[in-house]
């Protein structure tokens, strides 16, 4: 098991994007949309239809570039965000053992190859001193701020792990993501079912006897 520590470098800035990623206002299970060119997306889809010999103006194909636009803009909409966006309220429930949420779906896309690789995210984190926790639902939405992007797993697993230290400020954290890369299965090597497994473990965590028994918490040994 990997456990990165530098981000094999950070996908472009983050522009903030309005409203999304909002929390409470959002209807629950409402895509999160971005601000992206879809004039621009537009025109490369169709470019891209011709180049492998489709017929952009054949009936199913005419709405497909704007298609893949809207849909861009919600796959890729943690390129407007920023961690703040949905870190920014913590509360002190006076809890100082650990904390993890396990099985987070998680779809990223592969930047080599632009398909999808998903799986699962495990997040667990000790609070800092001050016992200040975030809202549960937070941490499968900062999954999502680095996910929906362009990502290699390694850098999307470092990434939460170090946007939750840096807002917490807590004693540990570890992050496990387990996925399957579509590149992997139904092109190139052709290994459908294969499954990489990264990790990124900081603080306390790192000491062998807190991160045994975050493991077995994360991979529900301890059910
Ligand atoms: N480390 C890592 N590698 C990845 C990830 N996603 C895809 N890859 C790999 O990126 C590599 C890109 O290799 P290249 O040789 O440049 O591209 P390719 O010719 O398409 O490679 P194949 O996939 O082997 O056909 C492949 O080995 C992929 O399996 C990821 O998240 N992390
Ligand atoms: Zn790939």
């Amino acid at each position: 098991m990997s456990t990165p520590d530098t981000p094999d470098g950070a996908p472009a800035g983050p522009v903030r994007a309005t409203g999304a990623g909002g929390d409470d206002g959002d209807a629950p299970g409402a895509p999160v949309v971005a601000p992206v060119d879809h004039a621009r997306i537009e025109a490369a889809v169709r470019e891209i239809l011709l180049a492998v010999g489709e017929d952009p103006e054949r009936e199913g194909l005419q709405q497909t570039p704007a298609r893949v636009a809207r849909s861009y803009a919600e796959i890729f909409s943690g390129l407007s965000q920023v961690p703040d966006d949905v870190l920014g309220a913590t509360f002190d429930v006076e809890h100082d053992e650990m904390i993890v949420v396990r099985d987070i779906d998680m779809f990223s896309v592969c930047e080599h190859h632009l398909v999808p690789f998903h799986g699962v995210a495990h997040v667990g984190y000790i609070p800092g001193t001050d016992g200040r926790v975030v809202g549960l639902s937070k941490l499968a939405r900062l999954v999502d701020v680095f996910a929906r992007r362009p990502q290699v797993q390694e850098r999307l697993t470092t990434q939460i792990a170090e946007a939750l230290e840096a807002r917490l400020a807590p004693r540990g954290v570890i992050v496990v993501v387990e996925a399957e890369h579509l590149c992997m299965s139904m092109r190139g090597v052709r290994r459908p079912g294969a499954r990489t497994i990264t990790s990124a473990v900081r603080g306390q965590l790192r000491d062998p006897a807190t991160r045994a028994e975050a493991m077995s918490l994360v991979s529900g040994r301890a059910r």
